[in-house]
């Protein structure tokens, strides 16, 4: 049995190992004083980090080799992960002072507000969907065989698992030349994605420059490029590091999430107090030129000329690509917008009264078009049903379970990246449906000429995002399937200069395995699917063409890789997506509305009122969109192209949310 103090030793002579940077925590604990003060004195020592990341990592590092340490002798995985090691791991964790706010968190039950950090939304697990917090897993993790965190590299016959740019190569790539669009989804439907990706998920890595170099350290996963690729130049190599590791107990690698795993407009408020403080202005989220972004004077976009700036948003990403930085845009433009008309019904309102409820009303709408816009426009009618995820029509849904938790799981955030095979090839701005906006400069624009730089939003009276939103509102988006267009797959944040760039589909790949993504048969296992065998006929939901195409580069079909699986597998009946992404958003999706406490269709303390709740449901991404540009029509379901079950409507007509109800005497005061 693992004693106390073989823990410690085990723990001192990792953190030993892992050299200076430790020296002073590990003369803490020599001391002793975990046993004479208590942990909170030392709490002090760790005060005024900006970001917990590097202390995070540092210290998961040294309970990884703890791990390690007791693994070697001879204590099994078993042993080191029971219940009363992790009580005793906490405390000497938080005497290198992670978990630190942990113990000091204390909830107000009945607060009518999320937390900016999202702890307290659970009140029996204050934790549980916080930000800066390990992810969750659903399956135990598959690392490297009788490895806690080397990613996976061998496949099921003791063979290296195929290179992942051949896999991008061989079954991602697009060989006509030509972008296939959907028939059923618009480019509303990829950009959403992408922004509620960020509201929920964001998994740092480590900074490390020695990769692809001769003295790459134990940080680098470098994706080597294969002889003869048909893009990269024989002898390149990809510089990628690894996720930052997340531990709080001994066990295998963990990864971090930096975002509240709620839906909670993380994109718009921010994930922590400190990121809302640069981004709020009184009752309002700062804004520059009226309605755009405000600046970051610390961004690192690339600008063309004087006037223009890198934006700031709750996500750092913001200036990924021009289409979602015109997302943000919109969302901090509602927030404002339903602040004026509550202080126009509630002039009595101080400006905190007034920020609170319009933010609460702005997560309210957005979740209502995740569950009733997007997730319907990509998911099967059957999933939808069984995972609950329709909204009720009328009346409360206190759906609310406090021992599910909603902290976002590792398998989700390799299995959403989906989304991938929607990026187009180009951004547009348009006037209104369908017309393209002229001038100087006129589309359409290389995506890659936009990755990163901002100047599209700054063109046409700085009303470009304005125009984004009309073009993505207009067009499809490219067909759900395995092919991701070259734009993203060879030439993702090229550089001009000196033409390197990334291969977003590699990336993905390597990823999984650097998380420990067990291979997509398991994926199936656990969704209730058929298993399966050395026998490629076992691939039961998958096109004998894809089929052809997996074989080029697996050995077994279980080896293959989750990102790669899901997306060749056939589309289920009324769904974008095969059975094991409508089961693996499916079952998500659930945990983030049944598992969030602050969800919008509770009852009171933390909910609307039912008349207020019933304006919720009016709500659309349309009714959003019509709100904030000068469109006079638009199709009634902006996720989809219009057609007979989806017509074009005039915005006057569409159902829209009355503010009015938001008067004092029946709001939630
Ligand atoms: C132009 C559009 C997009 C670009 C340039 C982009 C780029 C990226 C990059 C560079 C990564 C990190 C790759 C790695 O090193 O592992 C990533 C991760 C990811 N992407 Fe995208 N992406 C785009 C759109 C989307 C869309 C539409 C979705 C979903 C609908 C999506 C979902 C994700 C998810 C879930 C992750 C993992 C997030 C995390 O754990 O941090 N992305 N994307
Ligand atoms: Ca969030």
């Amino acid at each position: 049995k693992i004693t106390r103090r073989s823990l410690e030793n085990a723990f001192l002579k990792a953190m030993k190992n892992q050299g200076s940077r430790h020296e002073q925590n590990q003369q803490l604990i020599e001391n002793d004083r975990l046993h004479t003060d208590g942990p909170d004195s030392f709490l002090l020592h760790f005060h005024g980090q900006s970001s917990q990341s590097p202390e995070i990592s540092n210290a998961a590092n040294v309970i990884l080799d703890t791990t390690q340490i007791l693994l070697d002798q001879e204590f099994t995985i078993e042993e080191v992960t029971s219940d009363t090691i992790a009580a005793d791991i906490r405390e000497i964790l938080l005497v290198v002072g992670v978990g630190k706010e942990t113990p000091k968190l204390r909830c107000k039950p009945n607060d009518p507000y999320r937390t900016f950090n999202g702890s307290c939304n659970n009140l029996n697990h204050p934790e549980w969907g916080q930000s800066v917090r390990p992810q969750r897993r659903v399956l135990p993790p598959a690392y490297e065989k009788g490895s806690i965190g080397t990613p996976r590299a061998t496949g099921i016959n003791g063979k290296p698992l195929p290179n992942p740019r051949k896999v991008s190569n061989v079954v991602h790539s697009n060989t006509k030349g030509v972008t296939s669009n959907s028939t059923t989804i618009t480019l509303i439907t990829f950009q959403f994605g992408q922004f509620l990706d960020h509201d929920i998920i964001s998994t740092p890595s480590i900074n490390d420059d020695t990769c692809c170099g001769p003295n790459e350290t134990k940080d680098c996963i470098p994706i080597r490029i294969p002889l003869g690729d048909p893009f990269f130049r024989d002898g390149t190599c990809l510089r990628v590091t690894r996720s930052e590791a997340a531990n709080y107990r001994l066990g295998y690698r963990q990864q971090q999430n930096e975002e509240t795993s709620y839906i909670d407009g993380s994109t718009v408020y921010g994930s922590t107090d400190d990121q809302l403080s640069v981004l709020r202005d009184g009752e309002y989220m700062m804004t520059s030129n009226k309605c755009n972004l405000p600046r970051n004077p610390k961004g690192t976009c690339t600008l063309t000329n004087n006037f223009e700036f890198c934006h700031n948003a709750g996500h750092s990403e913001v200036n990924q690509v021009p289409s979602l930085t015109s997302f943000h845009t919109l969302f901090v433009n509602e927030h404002n917008r339903i602040v004026d008309a509550l202080s126009k019904v509630n002039p009595s309102w101080d400006a905190n009264k007034l920020f609170q409820e319009a933010r609460k009303i702005n997560i309210a709408q957005i979740q209502h078009i995740v569950y009733n816009g997007f997730l319907k426009a990509i998911l099967s009618p059957a999933t939808m049903s069984k995972y609950k995820l329709r909204s009720h029509d009328d009346g409360y849904n206190n759906c609310y379970d406090i021992e599910r938790d909603a902290s976002i799981s590792n398998e989700f955030g390799i299995a959403y990246r989906l989304g991938h095979t929607w990026i187009p090839t180009y951004q547009d701005l348009y006037i209104d449906l369908h017309t393209r906006q002229t001038g100087r400069e006129t589309g359409p624009f290389d995506i890659v000429r936009t990755y990163n730089n901002p100047h599209l939003i700054f063109l046409n009276q700085r009303t470009g995002s304005q125009g984004l939103l009309k073009w993505l509102t207009s067009e499809a988006a490219p067909t759900t399937d395995r092919i991701v267009e070259n734009s993203a797959r060879n030439r993702l944040f090229q550089n001009f200069t000196t033409n390197e760039s990334f291969d977003l589909v590699s990336l993905n790949i390597n990823r999984g395995r650097d998380h420990g993504i067990p291979p997509y048969g398991k994926h199936r296992e656990s969704c209730g699917l058929s298993v399966l065998s050395a026998d490629w006929n076992s691939l039961v939901d998958h096109h004998c063409t894809d089929i052809t195409l997996l074989r080029k580069v697996y050995d077994d079909p279980r080896d293959i890789d989750l990102f790669t699986g899901a997306l060749t597998e056939r589309r289920e009946t009324s769904s974008e997506l095969g059975p094991t992404l409508n089961c693996i958003l499916g079952r998500e999706f659930q945990n983030l509305k049944e598992g969030d406490s602050y969800w919008y269709e509770r009852p009171k303390p933390q909910g609307f009122s039912e008349k207020q709740l019933n304006e919720i449901r009016k709500t659309s991404l349309s009714a959003v969109l019509c709100a904030h540009l000068d469109l006079k029509i638009i199709s009634k379901d902006a996720f989809k192209l219009p057609g007979y079950s989806n017509p074009i409507v005039r915005c006057k007509q569409l159902p829209s949310i009355d503010l009015t109800k938001w008067k004092a005497a029946s709001s939630t005061v």
